[in-house]
């Protein structure tokens, strides 16, 4: 409480790396953090461990300039396009883009890469426990747990398999992870030091620090909070984040969920009584439907696709009925309201909007609130037109929003016997059931 008042806590998410070691044969054009693990890209996995907690007074995202590739509706996210040419000049405009939003000195920053996806609460827990009293802060770390070699400098001929230079010692050796948390004063000061030199061997945040002859508290990490760094790491980080979800659902609510605490800060608190496990908590049903008149005029647009009709669905945005269905059970699963309080179609920005752009937004939110997406059924009642022939296509476009495989999400379709509006051809509707999991 340097300057007076309280200090409060801010997370920054370093996102602005092009992971060029990452390459992934699947989707070789996308860095990795916004690679596709276990149903959710690898910067939501990471942002759901953070806003599990309830501490942050804000949690800030720095990506490339001209990134947009990411954006949350969560409230105390800001996602900063200030990204520079190395990881540490990211984090020192972070820094500052959080100083010019009203940061104070003395308010902790917990500094962590997009890339570290198997971060979970309870590891940013134990950082902000060893660290919050401590005059210097401090970073994840796990003690160096095998011998460490040098190795003689790269020839042609060594260059795939190089040779021993020697054995170097090993105790007192930790490899750095993150959250690295830091007073953002000390941070931001340790960082313009070295801004000349193009941050030359700052490689971390405590490396800033240090230099500063400050030292850092090594607080034991976890050998899963690893950085995906090459291609290979996709694989055991989709294997542990799967695992992890048939854990969670494998245990009630109340072991999986995460649990505001009151002192946060307390490392001391007593470990809970072993739960009975509960092989349904943790899933979480929801419903959706919508209805739109059916006019001349207009292009019928349904499931995502154009179906050619001579008449189609009055609405304010494109008037998708099925992706509304789908829209509304996804955020009544998570109990995230509904399409027209996120979406008002008074909102002229709504106007002729893309369905399909609407429902991916609803994705990322109940994303960033910790679920997965299991399937989805729906049912489309149409007298006409026959929509048999664009099923597997709107099953297609439909998976492809919400990033699943086709046979997450079935879509059926049935006439309404000529019966009602519905059955008159006036209107067209849809019903939609989404099964989510809480994975955070
Ligand atoms: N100029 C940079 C470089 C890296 N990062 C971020 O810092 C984290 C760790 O860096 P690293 O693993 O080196 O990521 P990349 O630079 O993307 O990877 P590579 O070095 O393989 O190109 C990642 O979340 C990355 O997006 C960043 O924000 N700004
Ligand atoms: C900050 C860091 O994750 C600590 O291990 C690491 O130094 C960043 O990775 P990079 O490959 O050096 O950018």
């Amino acid at each position: 409480m340097a300057d007076g008042a309280p200090a409060r806590c801010y997370a920054l998410i370093t996102s602005a790396g092009n992971g060029s070691r990452a390459v992934r044969p699947a989707d070789p054009a996308a860095p990795k953090q916004y690679q596709r693990l276990a149903g959710q890209r690898v910067i939501e996995h990471t942002l759901a461990a953070f806003l599990a907690l309830p501490h942050w007074a804000g949690v800030a995202v720095v990506v490339a300039p001209g990134d947009d590739a990411y954006q949350s509706s969560d409230a105390r996210v800001r996602v900063w396009p200030v990204g520079g040419a190395v990881r540490a000049q990211t984090v020192h405009n972070g820094l500052q883009q959080l100083a010019a939003a009203g940061a104070r000195d003395s308010d902790w920053v917990l500094v962590h890469d997009a890339a570290r996806c198997l971060i979970e609460p309870a590891q940013i827990e134990r950082l902000l426990a060893a660290c919050w009293d401590d005059p210097v802060g401090g970073l994840l770390a796990l003690p160096l747990p095998d011998t460490l070699k040098s190795a003689t400098a790269a020839t042609a001929a060594t260059a795939a398999m190089p040779r021993v230079a020697a054995t170097l010692e090993r105790d007192h050796k930790w490899l750095a992870q993150t959250p690295q948390m830091f007073r953002l004063g000390a941070l931001r000061a340790a960082l313009a030091a070295h801004q000349g030199s193009g941050y030359a061997g700052i490689t971390d945040e405590a490396s800033a620090i240090e230099r500063s002859g400050a030292q850092p508290l090594l607080v034991p990490g976890s050998a899963s909070n690893f950085k995906i760094t090459y291609p290979a790491d996709f694989a055991l980080a989709e294997a542990l984040l799967a695992q992890r979800q048939t854990q969670r659902l494998a245990l009630p609510d109340s072991a999986t969920a995460a649990t505001p605490t009151t002192a946060p800060m307390n490392p001391a608190s007593p470990a809970p009584a072993t739960p009975a496990p509960n092989p349904l908590a943790g899933l979480r049903i929801g419903e959706g439907w919508d209805i739109h008149a059916l006019v001349p005029g207009r292009p019928l647009i349904l499931g995502g696709i154009h179906i050619p009709h001579p008449s189609g669905l009055l609405g304010h945005s494109d008037a998708d009925a099925l992706l509304h269905a789908i829209t509304d059970a996804l955020l009544g699963a998570a109990a995230l309201g509904d399409i027209g309080t996120l979406f008002p179609d008074t909102d002229a920005r709504f106007a002729g909007a893309d369905s399909a752009q609407l429902l991916a937004q609803a994705m990322q939110r109940v994303a960033e609130h910790g679920y997965a997406l299991i399937n989805l059924d729906t049912t489309v009642i149409a007298q006409a037109p026959k929509l048999a022939p664009y099923k597997a296509a709107m099953q297609a476009r439909i998976a492809e929003v919400l990033g699943l495989q086709p046979g997450q999400v079935n879509v059926k379709a049935k006439t309404a016997e000529k019966l009602g509006p519905v059955g008159q051809g006036l209107a067209i509707e849809c019903r939609a059931v989404a099964l989510l999991q809480r994975v955070a």
